[in-house]
């Protein structure tokens, strides 16, 4: 790793030389999260979102993973999702299918992804009350300080406007307090229509990991993670603070080219 440490009030930086690395890294930090739920709960609840991240998860279906990872207790959720059809080419449930899902022995009755054939509205109201009935049965364990739910694990990217799941930069959606799942009509980032985790879920999950490669998301990075002062806008990205749980950011070189030097120090 080219450089690892603990910003002061930011998480865990992890900045790579390559995107291999970032991937073993990436793969390592997920198996030891996994393992270490399933010793504590018996599962291991995770939250996908779509983009460059599955991708950047690959090594996962590889050994050592494919056969160390104990895939008959993960329960799989999504931290937003396009409303299209489950086989169109914008789907994340296809995007994570393909490229991840369908490669690891994972039990498809715990592929918990929305249902398409119905309004954003009504997807996302299903989908919360899916959530609700997991969290019931502790499948999903709750947060000691809300009735939220504590994901084990929430893997998000960022898109170059410093959004995470789809929650975009002066969005309303970014208020949506009451809900755990919301939707959008309007996201400025094709398709119109999304489902999402609101805020409070988010920094409700045990872990919060966002994965960010590349030069045009090192604005930013630098927005999400240095301190910027009062007068600059609040991307979402800076808005994931795990109350109580844990964050890492996971980045390569050019995504982290504009962070300040100065971010490790005590
Ligand atoms: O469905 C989506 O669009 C996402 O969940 C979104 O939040 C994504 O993770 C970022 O836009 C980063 O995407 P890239 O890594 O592909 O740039």
């Amino acid at each position: 790793m080219a450089l690892s440490g603990v910003h002061k009030d930011r998480g865990e930086l992890r900045i790579h030389e390559s995107l291999d690395e970032l991937g073993t890294d990436l793969a390592d930090y997920i198996a030891e999260l996994s393992e270490a739920s399933v010793k504590e709960r018996g599962v291991f609840a995770i939250a996908l979102s779509g983009g460059s991240l599955i991708g950047l998860m690959g090594k996962l279906c590889e050994a050592p993973y494919s056969k160390t990872v104990d895939w008959a207790k993960w329960y799989i959720f999504w931290a937003d999702e396009r409303v299209v059809a489950k086989n169109h080419a914008d789907s994340n449930y296809k995007l994570a299918k393909d490229g991840f899902l369908s490669k690891v022995p994972i039990v498809p009755s715990h592929v918990h992804s929305i249902n398409d054939s119905v309004s954003a509205e009504e997807a996302a109201n299903e989908y919360e009350f899916v959530i609700r009935q997991l969290v019931k049965t502790r499948t999903i364990s709750v947060s000691d300080i809300s009735d939220c739910p504590k994901f084990d694990l929430i893997l998000l990217g960022m898109g170059p406007d410093g959004h995470v799941a789809s929650l975009f930069p002066s969005h309303s959606v970014l208020d949506a307090n009451n809900e755990w799942v919301t939707f959008i009509t309007d996201s400025p980032k094709p398709p119109p229509e999304r489902i999402t985790f609101t805020l409070p879920v988010i920094n409700s999950a045990s872990n919060v990991a966002v994965v960010v490669a590349g030069e045009g998301k090192a604005e930013a990075v630098h927005m999400a993670i240095d301190d910027i002062g009062p007068d600059c806008p609040l991307v979402p990205a800076r808005m994931v603070q795990p109350t109580k749980g844990k964050l890492a950011w996971f980045l390569d070189m050019p995504a982290a080219s504009k962070l300040n030097s100065y971010v490790f120090s005590e």
